[in-house]
């Protein structure tokens, strides 16, 4: 079988149309751990992780391994736990006291979950971007310097100089230099978003976590954000939630296809839309539900 994804007008693969033309079912076994059999340096390493709100159980005995430096894309139906599973990986459920995780997530080894684990170095490993872009109400300076200064002591011209390759990382350097005085909450959606990415990045993490980051944004925007994730992966493990599924095509490296809590297939992206293995990835990557 020819498993070249079918390409767009525009040369981009198009694994959705490959999966709805119906060359998806073939009955290939599964690759048990694709980011080893890619010889990938493990960044996250998720066992057997539960997780509850209350006593609903939200996340079923998850396994899974995130690469470094590549992009891995969360999707699913809404409500199958894509975002709880995102928020686990900085412990962003720490500050709600009926909410319990079980089970491990290992980051170089290290078993973020257990308590002992400072939240601020954490969170400064582990950077998080949301959905809605959420600047501070203060400067475009200052959104990114107020992050940099909770941890570092840096005399004025580092500072302005960490500032600036965070906005140039983030792809916002050129439009917004003649006016980083002026308010984060001036700027356009898209760009609200990529000073978000700035000031996550801007505090030097190892993994970047982003929970549909171009839901609130027009298509132009949206590409912009995608190609900076393209480039930031060099540097960065990404884990990206997203309701898109050319996005996820388009974007990440690996996919990890979630259902009622569970994670039902993880797989290179190319395999998972042009080849996946189970009958619920396939019926969900072709609009059979969702
Ligand atoms: N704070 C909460 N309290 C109780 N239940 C919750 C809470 N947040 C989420 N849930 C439930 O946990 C399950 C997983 O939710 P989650 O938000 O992780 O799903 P999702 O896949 O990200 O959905 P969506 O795509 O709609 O954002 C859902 O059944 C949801 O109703």
């Amino acid at each position: 079988m020819n498993s070249e994804p079918l390409k767009t007008p525009a040369g981009e693969p198009n694994y959705s149309d490959v999966a709805s033309s119906g060359l998806g079912a073939a009955a290939v076994s599964p690759t048990k751990d694709p980011v080893a059999a890619g010889k990938l340096v493990e960044k996250i390493e998720i066992k057997d992780l539960r997780f509850y709100y209350k006593k609903y159980e939200a996340l079923k005995t998850i396994n899974l391994t995130l690469a470094d430096k590549r992009v891995t894309a969360f999707i699913g139906p809404s409500g199958c736990g894509k975002s709880t599973l995102l928020r686990v990986l900085n412990r962003m459920y720490a500050l709600y006291p009926e909410q319990r995780a079980e089970g491990q997530v290992l980051v170089d080894g290290e078993n973020i979950l257990d308590p002992k684990v400072d939240l601020n170095l954490l969170r400064a490993k582990i950077g998080m971007v949301f959905q809605k872009p959420t600047p501070f109400p203060m400067s475009i300076f200052d959104n990114i310097a107020f992050g940099i200064n909770l941890y570092e002591d840096l005399p004025r011209a580092e500072l302005e100089d960490r500032v600036e390759q965070a906005l140039r990382k983030a792809a916002l350097w050129t439009e917004v230099k003649d006016k980083l005085k002026q308010s984060g909450l001036g700027l356009s959606g898209g760009q609200q978003q990529r000073l978000c990415i700035a000031r996550a990045i801007a505090v030097k993490p190892e993994i970047l976590l982003l929970d549909e980051p171009c839901s609130a944004l027009d298509p132009i925007s949206t590409q912009k954000i995608e190609e900076l994730i393209s480039e930031l992966k060099t540097d960065y493990c990404i884990v990206i939630v997203t309701h898109s599924m050319q996005q996820a095509a388009r974007s990440s490296d690996f996919t990890a296809f979630m259902y009622l809590g569970e994670l039902i297939e993880f797989n290179d992206t190319e395999t998972v839309f042009t080849n996946p293995h189970n009958k619920r990835t396939e019926d969900y990557i072709t609009g059979r539900f969702g």
